[in-house]
């Protein structure tokens, strides 16, 4: 793959963004590789300047090592000798003649953006879950957890972002269309526009799930303005829309569908119960609990507007996960798998082997309750599983193990507080991802906001053992919820993943010894 400097000064003519340009020899002059890592460079690369850590000895390196032109918004002495692109934004210019040198792969696959504050991921699985079932396995994956664009073991790999640096992104996707996949699902996260990640993308179907405070803070976005601002870039960009009708700031979700989309292309959906006078719009499909159980959660699809029933995708579905949020997921992607092509039938075989990695995994025991690994991480979530786990365990005892990560989502603190407050009998205060504050002193912050006469507090910083003594204490009918972690194998700590064992791993052990131990007793 290649670009010449003069298809790289159209396209950042066309789009307003080239301030000046130095071209050493000839415009015919191609480049061979693109990256934004002085430590990534091959003859004829194209190096961005872009970040707030980046350093002009970067650039020195670059050249040094092959580099021939740079792209930065402004000119560098390091840079002498090479072609320059003086850009009034990088990171736009990065993704658009990232898209360009990566052949435009976004036109060689049918693309699905997921935005919401919860329930990324977890849709993009079931989606991926159906959709492989009409194109044998052809769906690539871009999620925080695992990333996916092939279909040969070393295809798949754990994800640094829940969605990439744009130049990441479309080496993805042209990996992804050259290896025979057809479709992408990706998670779009706020920062994915307030970065420009997803700068001209174009989604076939995009999804906006729910929106909470949350991802605000230094490193995210100054305010909730501007975190809904950039989740509401999606719908912009989208040419088919499906928005959950029961989403905060409903209104505005709306309208922004309606700015690059007619009304006939934007699917709502809701809970059977949901009812808002205010609400102008049809609701185009409805989902209504059935009995469900420990092991699985059972729901019905129905499609209630004339739009809704040119879908085939009305009738029941089973979920292998708990949680009754995960009702709205599913239902969000069975209409995604619809508007791509399939049928009940089809889309409920699908989704009904999808599991999720570190989220809802549950364990039920003989003698310490039901043990939960979860990615709950944010008010939000943790008001929406200790809810479920009250309601379908008719007022168990609940016992948290969770805390904070460091260095980003302070009000995550307050928000924990607030929901163990409503729901938690017991929590036991730990570790998670500290990086460079003291986890001691966020767990203090989570504490002073709980209500002490309401929920009995444990300090354990080490994770494995709260996780240990949270199962031990546990009682035959109690809920105990491992909240924030997923399935993370390391602690950010202090800039270093730092190995961990994994909550499921350590509460399986746990539950392991002490179910042997109960056994011994037994006899
Ligand atoms: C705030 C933010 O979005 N930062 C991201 C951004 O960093 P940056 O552009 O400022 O780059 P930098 O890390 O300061 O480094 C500067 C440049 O120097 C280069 N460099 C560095 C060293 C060297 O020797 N040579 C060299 O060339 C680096 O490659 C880089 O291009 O670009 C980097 C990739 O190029 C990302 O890794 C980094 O994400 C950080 C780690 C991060 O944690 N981001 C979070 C906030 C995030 O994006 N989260 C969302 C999910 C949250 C949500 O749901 O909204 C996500 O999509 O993952
Ligand atoms: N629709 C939902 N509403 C509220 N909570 C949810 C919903 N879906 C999932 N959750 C909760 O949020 C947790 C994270 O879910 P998931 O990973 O699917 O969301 P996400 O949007 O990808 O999250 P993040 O952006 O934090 O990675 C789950 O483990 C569950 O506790």
């Amino acid at each position: 793959m290649s670009i010449s400097l003069n298809t790289c000064i159209l396209i950042l003519k066309e789009h307003h963004l080239l301030k000046s340009s130095a071209v050493q020899d000839t415009v015919m002059t191609r480049m061979e590789y693109v990256s934004y890592d002085s430590r990534d460079i091959q003859t004829n690369t194209l190096f961005f300047c872009k970040g707030a850590g980046f350093r002009p000895t970067y650039l020195s390196m670059a050249k040094d090592n092959g580099a021939n032109c740079y792209v930065a918004e402004q000119p560098y002495p390091e840079g002498k000798g090479m072609h320059a692109l003086i850009v009034r934004d990088v990171s736009k210019a990065m993704a658009l003649l990232s898209a360009a040198f990566f052949r435009f792969p976004q036109d060689d696959l049918y693309v699905v953006g997921i935005t919401g504050t919860k329930g990324k991921t977890t849709t993009a699985y079931f989606l991926k879950g159906m959709l492989d079932q009409i194109n044998g396995g052809k769906t690539a994956l871009l999620s925080s957890v695992n990333n996916v664009v092939g279909q040969q073991p070393e295809d798949t790999f754990k994800s640094s972002l829940t969605t990439p640096e744009s130049l990441d992104l479309f080496r993805d996707m042209r990996n992804a269309a050259d290896n025979g996949m057809t479709h992408l699902v990706m998670e779009v996260s706020s920062q994915a526009y307030k970065k420009n990640r997803v700068f001209g993308l174009t989604y076939d179907l995009g999804f906006f799930l729910n929106i909470t405070p949350d991802h605000i803070g230094p490193n995210e976005h100054p305010n909730f303005a501007d975190y809904l601002h950039c989740k509401l870039q999606l719908l912009v960009n989208a040419r088919k829309c499906i928005i959950n009708a029961q989403t905060d700031r409903f209104s505005e979700v709306y309208a922004a569908a309606t700015t690059t989309t007619e009304p006939n292309s934007i699917y709502l959906f809701a809970d059977e119960q949901f009812a808002n006078p205010e609400l102008k719009e049809t609701i185009d499909f409805r989902y209504a609990a059935q009995e469900s159980d420990m092991v699985q959660t059972c729901f019905q699809v129905l499609c209630v507007s004339d739009k809704a029933k040119a879908l085939e995708i009305a009738g029941n579905y089973r979920l292998k996960m708990l949680g009754d949020f995960n009702q709205s997921n599913g239902t969000a992607a069975i209409i995604g798998a619809g508007l791509a092509g399939m049928n009940h039938d089809d889309a409920a075989r699908g989704i009904a082997a999808v599991t999720v990695p570190g989220r809802m995994q549950t364990e039920v025991t003989q003698e310490h309750g039901v043990v939960v690994v979860d990615y709950a991480h944010n008010e939000a979530s943790m008001m929406a599983l200790m809810g479920f786990m009250q309601r379908e365990f008719d007022n168990p005892k609940i016992i948290v193990v969770v805390g904070a990560p460091g260095d980003k989502g302070e009000s995550r603190r307050a928000g924990f507080s607030h929901s163990l407050n409503v729901y938690a009998d017991k929590v036991f205060l730990t570790t998670d991802d500290p990086g460079f504050e003291d986890p001691k002193q966020i767990a203090e912050e989570i504490n002073a906001g709980i209500d002490h006469s309401r929920v009995e507090v444990t300090f354990e910083l080490d994770r494995a053992k709260a996780i240990h003594d949270a199962i031990v204490l546990a009682g035959k009918n109690d809920v105990v919820l491992i909240c924030g972690k997923g399935e993370d194998n390391f602690q950010k700590i202090r800039g270093i993943d730092t190995p961990y064992l994994s909550d499921i791993t350590v509460a399986q052990q746990a539950i392991n010894e002490l179910e042997g131990q109960d056994e011994h007793f037994k006899h």
